[in-house]
């Protein structure tokens, strides 16, 4: 069997009387694309979180190629390869659309940032994902939503090495930037060398473009099939299920 690249091992996380995670147990193996899903609340954007760096757990291990390591902060996750694009975003909001996608990673000839370079360098990435975005030399302030969620998760495959985190890139998004994104995700996939957890809150999207699916309920994982041993029908009736559960039984936390 391959090394998993990345793994939690029975991972806890509090926030005051909340158990956001709960004895969480996940793999993701080399070059693998692995959707988490689950209802609002259920820990997911705090996985992520703890993965990257952000958050430590209270509890359990986080494994890179078998081995524990300790992450103290995203900058530190970011050099041992796990990329994050968040949520809620971290785009500057005051620099330009370039400066934006190349920060913490100015392209510099000491002393001097290379500007023009950059501005190059942004608009053929931007270009090559289909992105629309007239003038790169914008703040980021004056772009749309789904704009700035595209020039996010741009930023994040530009600079990705080993393992990116997504946590939902398509909100924000119209269908067609969505498909945008969708598109680049496969080609990131294709490549191989790339491996990604993807927080998506659509289905369908989950099943087009993932390799296996984790359910995450209440803070705990507990559901990991490979995507193509699942359906829609299934994955719709499970969220379902713990719906009318969570309506009958609420304070299960
Ligand atoms: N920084 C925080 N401080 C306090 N509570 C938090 C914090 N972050 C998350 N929580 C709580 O932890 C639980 C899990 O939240 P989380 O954001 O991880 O869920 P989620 O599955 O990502 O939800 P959504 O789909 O709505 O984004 C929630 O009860 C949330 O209120």
């Amino acid at each position: 069997m391959t090394e998993d690249i990345l793994r939690a091992e029975n991972v806890g996380k509090r926030f005051g009387p909340v158990t956001a995670l709960r004895d969480v147990t996940l793999r993701l193996g080399p070059g693998e694309v692995l959707g988490l899903i689950g209802d609002n609340g259920a820990g997911k954007s705090t996985l992520i979180k703890t993965l990257c760096g952000f958050h430590r757990p209270d509890s359990g291990r986080i494994l890179i190629d078998g081995e524990e390591v300790h992450l103290r902060s995203v900058g530190h996750a970011r050099s041992l390869g796990i990329d994050t694009v968040y949520q809620d975003l971290a785009l500057v909001d005051q620099l330009s659309v370039y400066h934006n996608m190349f920060l913490n990673r100015e392209v510099v000839r000491w002393p001097f940032l290379r500007n023009r370079a950059m501005r190059r360098l942004a608009r053929q990435h931007l270009e090559e994902i289909g992105v629309n975005i007239p003038d790169v030399t914008v703040e980021v302030a004056r772009l749309s939503g789904g704009q700035r969620q595209a020039i996010a998760v741009a930023r994040s495959v530009y600079s990705a090495r080993r393992i990116l985190l997504l946590d939902e890139p398509l909100a924000a998004m119209g269908a067609k930037e969505g498909a945008q994104i969708l598109n680049l995700i496969a080609d990131l996939k294709a490549r191989g060398d790339i491996a990604m957890i993807l927080i998506v809150h659509n289905y369908a999207q989950v099943l087009d473009v993932c390799d296996r699916v984790n359910l995450l309920q209440h803070g705990t994982i507990t559901f990991d099939k490979p995507t193509a041993e699942t359906s829609l029908d299934e994955l719709t009736d499970l969220v379902v299920a713990e719906y009318r559960r969570g309506r009958l039984n609420p304070g299960v936390r």
